[in-house]
């Protein structure tokens, strides 16, 4: 039997085939089923529970493979008994600055919005922003590369290690300026996220950072502007895109005014992000495009 698509979260790094397939009118059976729904179980567990009506019991034998599953790993019927656990996450965050929007997460991950902690700060600048506000949160502060001529700091091999200790899930870049090495990326494969404050592929690469990106935007005439959130790879800003928001660039803008407005968003964007990863809504599409599915309703993706 083909392996087929599943659409549950029960089994992370599903993929899915291309958007027609959600026009299935089974998903609508699924999601419009008013006992679809999923609530905290504990501290340490968001659980996605089915209560099983008839019309979704079938369903969801039929529809929860995974394509990493082969004939053996299908799911037994009553494996849906059980509520599907999603494990709280490790976060360790990157900086080089302020870190409002490490604040932002950190704050989200106290009020339960996001499920998971963080457990390491990585850094360049050890007299930061964004590392003033760990210590004095007791997060650990890691600093990461290590600078010429100087005995602290990690490398690459001793920064996966450090992560790998820590048990460390997933990794956001916020306002990290230094290169991320191959290294750490292999062992972290479609699990590190960078937030950049414009609509990429538009105004990224080396050289696009801070204040400089809002000074090209509008340099630029563009009309609009906003976050991007992405995967990172190998090179500045060309990871794959998972979300971003749009905010209008104002005739008389100046690059603080339009940095405050885009940040804004950041704030938001990079928790709701932060979120779907943690609870494992994120699925990648046959094409290789990452897409977040939506928490209130499985069968809608963006
Ligand atoms: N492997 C990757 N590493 C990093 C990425 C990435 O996408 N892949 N994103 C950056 C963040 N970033 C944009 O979002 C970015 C940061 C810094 C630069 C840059 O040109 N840096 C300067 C040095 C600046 C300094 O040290 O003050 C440079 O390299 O010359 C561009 C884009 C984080 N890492
Ligand atoms: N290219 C990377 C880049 O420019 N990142 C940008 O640095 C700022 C960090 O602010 P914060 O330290 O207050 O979160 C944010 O605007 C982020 O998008």
């Amino acid at each position: 039997m083909q392996a087929q698509s599943m659409l549950s979260g029960s089994c992370p790094n599903y993929k899915i085939p291309s958007i027609p397939t959600f026009k299935n009118p089974f998903f609508s059976s699924l999601t419009s089923n008013p006992s679809f729904h999923f609530f905290l179980q504990s501290h340490n567990y968001v659980s996605f529970k089915t209560h099983h009506s008839p019309c979704l019991k079938g369903f969801l034998k039929k529809l929860l493979f995974c394509v990493n599953t082969t004939e053996n790993d299908v799911f037994e019927e009553k494996d849906y008994k059980k509520p599907q656990f999603v494990k709280r996450k490790k976060l360790a965050v990157f900086v080089s600055g302020g870190g409002s929007n490490f604040k932002s997460i950190h704050e989200a991950c106290f009020q339960g919005l996001i499920h998971g902690d963080i457990v390491v700060l990585v850094t360049n600048k050890p007299d930061c922003g964004g590392a003033d506000y760990g210590r004095s949160k007791e997060i650990p502060v890691v600093l990461f590369p290590r600078p010429k001529d100087e005995p602290d700091g990690f490398s690459p091999s001793d920064l996966v290690a450090a992560l790998r200790s820590l048990e460390v899930d997933f990794v956001l870049l916020a306002g990290y300026l230094k290169l991320i090495p191959a290294e750490l990326i292999r062992a972290y494969p479609q699990s590190i996220l960078n937030i950049h404050p414009s609509l990429l592929p538009a105004f990224g690469g080396k050289g696009y950072y801070g204040m400089k990106v809002h000074k090209a935007v509008i340099a630029s005439g563009a009309r609009y502007s906003g976050p991007t959130i992405h995967f990172v790879d190998e090179h500045y800003d060309t990871g794959r895109i998972l979300a971003q928001r749009v905010v209008p660039v104002l005739a008389n803008d100046t690059a603080e005014e339009l940095a405050a407005r885009v940040l804004q968003e950041e704030h938001q964007l990079y928790v709701e992000v932060t979120a779907a990863l943690c609870e494992e809504r994120i699925i990648w599409r046959e094409d290789g495009v990452p897409l977040i599915q939506s928490r209130e309703n499985p069968n809608e993706f963006s």
